[in-house]
């Protein structure tokens, strides 16, 4: 199995060198050279195993002999063992036909924790063979950046330098970044929006001086593997409700297009997925572009649902290239164009594109009505990400196909919003009761590639 820039010029890598490398050295994404697939049969024997196994099969063909079995069971079994439900990843009817897909029982209480425990294990048990020494820089509007920091904190082999913007993250989210002790994590406050914080990321690995010097690896979604472990979900959730035997559509919170280009890729396997809907907040630059064809960011706009304020979404680069017929060279055209302001997607790129995804956009006012009509029709408190989600779906769902929707966080990681929605303000944890009595740690950060390489440069351990 070998994996191959979205760009076309940068080496082929195996799984492994994939995973430990993040961003291809042409600046593009790694994706599978081919994409294994899984029979019917295969599918349907999914049913009644445990998520830990669906994790194992849906997984192990990407791996292409990176661990063994026995190691790969052994970090699937770590990862998912602090999970909050035996399920993992329970599914919950809201309406005929519409199912909500809690992906935030994980310790850090959103979806990034699936992919996040698991590369965490991986990284070690790969680390752990080629005594390798590495530095994580990752980007967040809030999430990735808590689960990143509880996959890898106290490891000897590892530092970890977050990136978020300040003030655009909730208090909950800023403080499970800002107070873990372990000194090999550094929480840093960007003055800037997460597109920012994305673009510093980016700059330092094609920085490769640097890149070199301290080894960098990413934990973003620009990371194949992070990816690949959000696929096992889209199964175990699917065959729940029937698949093969049956088509399953999904709606998908959306910012930097990770977990829906893993249902992408889920589709790609075999698995009989209906519609993948794309739900965007207000900034909706997805929307417009699956609608248009138009990729022109315009500035975020902050929202109640801020790990979705994004409006250069990595990933779509992953979709762009497979739209494009597998392309690097007219991939890294866009991407130039992008720089410079913006791309128009071509013609037959943007219809292979609206033929895989179906997209709406859900407003400030909506997204709180949700969330209120939701507590009172179903019980079921929503956080604002997912309440993006819920609307999407059903203005878009064909009601003779099951929905599943993707519930991405925990609503106690946005308790202003989700009080001022629906007069509830849900509450952390009991293992997270102390989250507001610790002291923060953290570091203000210009908008500078070069004050914050010095700054890596620094507080890494020798
Ligand atoms: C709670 C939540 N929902 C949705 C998203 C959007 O997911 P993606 O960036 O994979 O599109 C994010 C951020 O990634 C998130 O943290
Ligand atoms: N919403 C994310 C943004 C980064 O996404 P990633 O999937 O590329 O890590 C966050 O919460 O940080």
């Amino acid at each position: 199995m070998k994996y191959i820039s979205t760009r076309g010029t940068a080496p082929e890598l195996t799984f492994q060198d994939a995973m430990l490398t993040g961003l291809a050295r042409d600046g593009g994404l790694y994706v599978p050279a081919e994409i294994p697939t899984l029979s019917a049969e295969e599918i349907r024997a999914l049913g009644g195993l445990s998520y830990e196994e669906t994790c194992f099969r849906v997984m192990w063909p990407f791996l292409g002999g990176t661990f063994t079995e026995e190691e790969f069971r052994g970090c699937i079994a770590r990862a998912y063992a602090g999970f909050g439900h035996a399920a993992r990843a329970p599914l919950v009817q809201l309406a005929p036909n519409h199912f909500l897909l809690e992906l935030f029982h994980g310790p850090t209480l959103a979806f990034k924790d699936f992919a996040m425990q698991l590369i965490g294990q991986l990284f070690q048990c790969a680390l752990s063979k080629t005594g390798q020494k590495i530095t994580i820089v990752g980007a967040t509007s809030g999430d990735t950046g808590s689960a990143a920091i509880e996959a890898f904190r106290g490891l000897d082999n590892v530092d970890v330098f977050i990136l978020f913007p300040h003030g655009r993250v909730s208090d909950v989210q800023r403080r499970q970044m800002t107070t873990p002790e372990d000194a090999n994590v550094h929480a840093l406050a960007v003055d800037g929006d997460f597109d920012t914080c994305q673009a510093r990321v980016k700059d330092m690995f094609n920085d490769f001086a640097f890149r070199d010097e301290v080894g960098l690896a990413g934990v973003n979604s620009i990371n194949w593997a992070r990816v690949l472990a959000q696929v096992v979900y889209y199964f175990t959730s699917a065959v729940s409700l029937g698949a093969p035997d049956r088509e399953i559509s999904f709606t998908v919170p959306t910012g930097n297009f990770g977990d829906i280009f893993a249902g992408y890729i889920a589709k790609k396997m075999g698995l009989p997925i209906g519609k993948l809907v794309v739900a965007t907040n207000q900034n909706d630059i997805l929307h417009r572009c699956l609608t248009t064809g138009e990729y022109k960011p315009d500035g975020v706009v902050p929202s109640i649902s801020p790990s979705m304020d994004i409006q250069v979404s990595s990933n779509f680069e992953r979709a762009l290239f497979d739209a494009l017929g597998r392309d690097g060279k007219a991939v890294a055209q866009l991407m130039d164009e992008l720089k410079a302001g913006g791309f128009t997607v071509p013609q037959g790129a943007l219809q292979a594109l609206q033929e895989l995804f179906t997209s709406g956009r859900c407003s400030e006012e909506e997204t709180r009505a949700t969330i209120a009509r939701l507590r009172e029709t179903t019980g079921e408190l929503l956080c604002p990400h997912s309440a993006v989600a819920v609307k999407v779906a059903e203005e878009l769902r064909d009601p003779a196909t099951p929905m599943i929707t993707l519930a991405t966080a925990h609503p106690a990681k946005f308790p202003d919003a989700v009080e001022a929605a629906s007069g509830i303000r849900p509450g952390l944890p009991p293992r997270m009761a102390d989250l507001f009595d610790k002291e923060e740690r953290v570091t203000r950060v210009a908008d500078d590639l070069a004050a914050i390489e010095a700054l890596v440069r620094d507080r890494r351990r020798a």
